[in-house]
């Protein structure tokens, strides 16, 4: 699928957004948090590709669906609305998915995250900007090093979400649907954003597997020597 990248696009003004950083919510640690954001459309092959980064590069691999399917598992109070909203396809309030990731990052241990899925829409890029760390330089803002976006057609991913049989509730071609009328207007306009200030690592991802992969080696080899 040709995207829009090329075009010049108005970003619209980040919408304001409440902290999200409560004290208890900091990174402490003595290294410098690297961001990665995986971002493509549904069934690009995100997961898919982050598991082959994880056992390669050292990064943690967070997925943003999968941490909102493990709270509607988990019964919290979110759950059924978070539920209802992955069932129409749509995102849900950065607050709620933002918290998650924070536990996440900082129960994983690991200054190395590849964030799957995430930011999906203008709100979920901004609240993210008010996620700081404390340490090793207080208060700095998390950057992302770069954008990895997995560029795929409909068609192909279409075809792929309705072979994968994880009996995903939203893996049905109605919500499929849905959920690329989203990317569409919601997600694409973020890649735009961050293609704009140069951040963003394209990747061809409507080859097969390995293919792929061979080309994500080459954009994370900078990050080769750091595996323990
Ligand atoms: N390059 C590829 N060629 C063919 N099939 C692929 C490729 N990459 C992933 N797949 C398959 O396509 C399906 C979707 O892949 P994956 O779950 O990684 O996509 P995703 O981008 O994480 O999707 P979602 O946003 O819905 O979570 C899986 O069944 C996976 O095995
Ligand atoms: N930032 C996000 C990410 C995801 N969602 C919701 O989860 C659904 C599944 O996401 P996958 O990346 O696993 O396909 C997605 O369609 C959204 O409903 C979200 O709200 N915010
Ligand atoms: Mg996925």
């Amino acid at each position: 699928m040709g995207t829009m990248l090329d075009a010049t696009v108005d970003v619209p003004v980040p919408v304001e957004t409440s902290k999200l950083q409560d004290a208890d919510e900091s990174f402490p640690g003595d290294k410098k948090i690297t961001v990665v954001f995986v971002l493509g459309g549904p069934g690009s092959g995100k997961g898919t590709q982050c598991a082959n980064i994880v056992q390669h590069f050292g990064f943690t691999h967070l997925s943003a669906g999968d941490l909102l399917r493990a709270e509607i598992k988990s019964g919290s109070e979110n759950g059924t609305m978070i539920q209802n909203m992955i069932k129409e396809g749509k995102i849900v309030p950065s607050e709620v998915t933002i918290k998650l990731l924070q536990r996440a990052m900082r129960e994983s241990g690991n200054d190395k995250f590849l964030i799957d899925g995430f930011p999906r829409n203008e709100e979920n890029r901004a609240a993210f900007e008010e996620v700081i760390q404390t340490s090793p330089v207080p208060q700095t803002k998390i950057e992302p090093e770069f954008v990895l976006f997995f560029d795929c057609s409909e068609e192909e991913m279409q075809q792929r979400i309705l072979g994968r049989n994880q009996g995903r509730e939203d893996d049905n071609i109605e919500t499929i649907r849905k959920r690329f009328k989203v990317f569409m207007e919601s997600s694409l306009p973020v890649i735009e954003y961050y293609n704009s200030k140069g951040k963003v690592r394209k990747i061809d991802a409507g080859k097969p597997i390995e293919e792929v992969f061979e080309d994500v080696k080459e954009i994370f080899s900078p990050y080769s020597a750091q595996v323990a």
